[in-house]
């Protein structure tokens, strides 16, 4: 199709060696050929040429001192993609890997992740390539108050608000809030995934883990099967995965691995969550630790992982969750999975699977929930901690986690009906896609050229 062509070409003129945002473009742009066909008014109003292009893009310095007295420099990031919906919103994530393309791609996912939640939320994604692993509290909190001495002048609870992601949970959301409030004397609902002793809200640290299973247990009922009795794989081990795993422990499944970015661990008996939380949550060790409790689980360090794959989804299950990071399930692993007879994948992590992973699963015809669908729980409730500070308000987790699991149904049933809509049933991928971009397009067109 031309038009893909002709925009990931020009990407890479205006946008140079920024391969996972082109990954991500390519993966909505292939899904809209029946809308841009049903409806001209898309290319009249030149919406994809206006949508890959974010509204603002800043990049700032990050100067630091570390613990020996030595200055550090960092790069921040925080790029506005899209605000036709609502106030920018979209995590930070403090990772060595990070650079302007994972920055973007995650900005781009998540204007339609935020779109197909209903709420008033634009899409926007933030960070900096700095490494929190084996760094003081000190340390963290001089590098979130320089981060936020910058960032401050961009955000704003009716402009963008940022939370966390990868490397950044609620100690760092404290330390970011904590200097923001300090430069512009104000209390307000500037971040979300704060501490619940300040404003943050009930399930949020849940929400992007249990979300993902209420999406995946609606792709099954719908299909006449139930979490209850199935084992799983879950990648990852921290705030998403673990609550993922809290969530299929409740409703009865049994989670058998789970993973760090050293290695993968396999316990048949059923992942040890209480201990997983302790070393990840509390004590910030590596998976590997986990073996001096369980001598009979395995641990198979990365360096052993396939050189086509990883060892994770390698194992037998029947669902698969993955919940570490993008590009971690290759075509490969794709494969592996489908010969087990793994019959759902719902992804809680944002693009973990690589295009050709999730060619084959939709080829495959199982139930397959994408990132932008199935992991938009977080930022769902997200949105409710904002509507709860500009309400004063603070609701009981059960009344948050019942709008949650409502807010995951309409995703589920929003993406399945667009995709039947539009001639591809079953199709979540398409549907998420056709579903998203078009609220994000109309709501474009309706606000006139800017
Ligand atoms: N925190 C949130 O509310 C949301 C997070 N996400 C996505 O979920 C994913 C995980 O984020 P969080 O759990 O919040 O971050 P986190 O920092 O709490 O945990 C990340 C986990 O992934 C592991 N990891 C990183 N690279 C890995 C690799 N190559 N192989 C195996 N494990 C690896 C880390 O060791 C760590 O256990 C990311 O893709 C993030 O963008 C998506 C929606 C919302
Ligand atoms: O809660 C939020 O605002 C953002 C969550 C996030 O970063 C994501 O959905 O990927």
């Amino acid at each position: 199709m031309t038009y893909i062509h002709d925009t990931i070409s020009s990407l890479q003129h205006t946008s140079p060696a920024q391969t996972e945002f082109y990954q991500a473009v390519e993966d909505v742009l292939d899904s809209l050929a029946p809308i841009l066909e049903d409806d001209k008014r898309y290319q009249q109003h030149a919406i994809i040429e206006r949508l890959v292009e974010p509204e603002r893009q800043i990049m700032f310095r990050v100067p630091w001192l570390d613990d020996r007295g030595q200055i550090q420099v960092n790069k921040g990031y925080r790029i506005e993609f899209n605000s036709a919906l609502g106030p920018y919103k979209g995590g930070l994530r403090f990772h060595p890997s990070v650079n302007a393309s994972i920055i973007k791609f995650l900005g781009f996912e998540q204007i339609f992740k935020n779109a197909l939640t209903g709420l008033a939320i634009g899409g926007g994604k933030g960070g900096a390539n700095f490494d929190p692993k084996g760094k003081s509290d000190q340390e963290i909190m001089r590098f979130c108050q320089s981060f936020m001495t910058e960032l401050y002048r961009h955000i704003g609870p009716n402009t963008d608000v940022p939370a966390g992601d990868i490397g950044v949970g609620t100690r760092e959301i404290g330390y970011l809030f904590g200097q923001y409030k300090r430069i512009v004397n104000r209390f307000d609902g500037v971040l979300t995934g704060k501490s619940m002793l300040w404003g943050g809200s009930e399930a949020r640290k849940q929400a992007t883990g249990f979300g993902c299973v209420y999406f995946a247990q609606n792709m099954l009922e719908d299909r006449d099967q139930s979490i209850k009795g199935k084992t799983c794989l879950v990648s990852g081990s921290g705030n998403v995965a673990i609550y993922t795993m809290e969530k299929l422990y409740e409703l009865g499944a049994k989670p058998v691995a789970c993973s760090d970015s050293n290695g993968t661990i396999y316990h048949s008996q059923g992942i040890d969550l209480d201990l997983i939380k302790d070393l990840k949550e509390r004590r910030h060790e590596r998976l590997k630790v986990y073996l001096e409790t369980h001598t009979d689980a395995e641990y198979t360090p990365r360096e052993d992982y396939p050189e086509d794959g990883h060892s994770i989804w390698r194992y037998q299950a029947d669902l698969a969750f993955p919940c570490a990071t993008q590009n971690e399930l290759t075509e490969r692993d794709a494969q592996c999975l489908l010969e087990n007879g793994c019959s759902a994948i719902a992804e809680g992590a944002n693009m973990p699977s690589t295009q050709a992973a999730v060619d084959l699963f939709v080829e495959a015809g199982v139930a397959y929930g994408p990132g932008k669908a199935a992991n938009a729980g977080g930022v769902a409730t997200s949105q409710l901690e904002m509507a709860q500070n500009a309400g004063m308000r603070h609701w009981s987790f059960a009344e948050v986690d019942q709008r949650l699991q409502e807010i995951m149904r309409h995703i589920y049933c929003t993406s399945r009906d667009t995709a039947a809509r539009y001639g591809s049933e079953r199709n979540l991928v398409l549907g998420a896609n056709i579903a998203g971009f078009k609220r994000v397009a109309d709501a474009m067109i309706e606000q006139g050229l800017v």
